[in-house]
């Protein structure tokens, strides 16, 4: 089943340009990678597809029934505390408020938050915790499609192997969908199915290249080489990887 299909989109900002004839879909059960050279409108492209912005051309059509968004910043309400951050993820859901507890109390252990945080506000967190608490604010409805536009840049290697193991675990095992944007194609590679290629000037997916295994499954020397050798061997990639600003910075 198709959960999300988008036909030649296009977009103009302020008269210019920034996406045009981007066609690719996502079926069900599957993650599939967007990465591209900064600023090729990966971001904006997963904005149209999630329906915050409305694409001057072309169709998206959407099989699932609720989403969520994890932006690169947890965009947190400042004066609310975990628990009620957490809580707007439940949001027009027909829960009980024992039922809301409960999940909202799972959602926070899943994504490692200790229950002596849970009453903080924003400002009393750590980046990271900020990040875990959208984190879990996305996960806590058990939406059956995701997007994640680069969710983990502000996270420590260790807490962000963690939480690329729980987008595997809590996304993939339960056959959701998904949209993940990236620079890393090591993290690409660990968690998705596809990656697809936006061209610099965002027209048009250049390629679309299948990983073998399923993720979760497979190990860091797979990991690695297939990166490597992506890199190295296939000048889509090494084309991210030069048009990367962070890493020219
Ligand atoms: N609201 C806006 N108004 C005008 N131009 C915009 C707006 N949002 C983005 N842009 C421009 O559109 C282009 C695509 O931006 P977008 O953020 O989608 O790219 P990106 O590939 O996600 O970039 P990055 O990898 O650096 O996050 C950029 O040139 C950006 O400056």
């Amino acid at each position: 089943m198709t959960l999300l299909q988008l036909k030649a989109v296009g977009h103009v900002y302020l008269g210019r340009a920034v996406l045009e004839q981007v066609s690719f879909d996502v079926v069900q059960g599957e993650m599939v990678a967007l990465v591209g050279p900064s600023g090729c409108g990966k971001s904006t492209l997963a904005q149209i597809a999630a329906g915050l912005i409305i694409p001057r051309h072309g169709e998206v059509a959407r099989g699932y029934s609720r989403c969520a968004f994890v932006f690169q910043e947890p965009r947190l309400l400042p004066w609310a505390t975990v628990e009620a951050n957490v809580a707007l993820g439940l949001s027009g859901l027909p829960f009980a408020r024992s039922e809301r507890r409960a999940k909202i109390a799972a959602a926070c252990h899943q994504v490692a938050l200790e229950e002596s945080d849970w009453h903080k506000f924003p400002s009393q967190l750590s980046g990271g915790m900020r990040q875990r608490t959208a984190l879990a604010r996305a996960l806590v409805g058990e939406p059956d499609f995701l997007y994640f536009d680069e969710p983990f840049t502000a996270l420590d290697a260790a807490l962000r192997r963690r939480m690329q193991d729980l987008v595997v675990a809590t996304v993939l095992d339960n056959g959701k969908g998904g949209l993940f944007i990236t620079h890393d194609i090591h993290e690409a590679l660990r968690i998705c199915h596809r990656i697809a290629v936006l061209d610099r000037h965002g027209q048009g997916i250049l390629d679309c290249v299948t990983v073998p295994e399923r993720p979760g499954n497979r190990s860091e020397e797979m990991i690695f080489e297939t990166a490597r050798r992506l890199i190295s061997d296939h000048p889509l990639f090494a084309v991210v990887e030069e048009h990367d600003e962070r890493r020219l910075a």
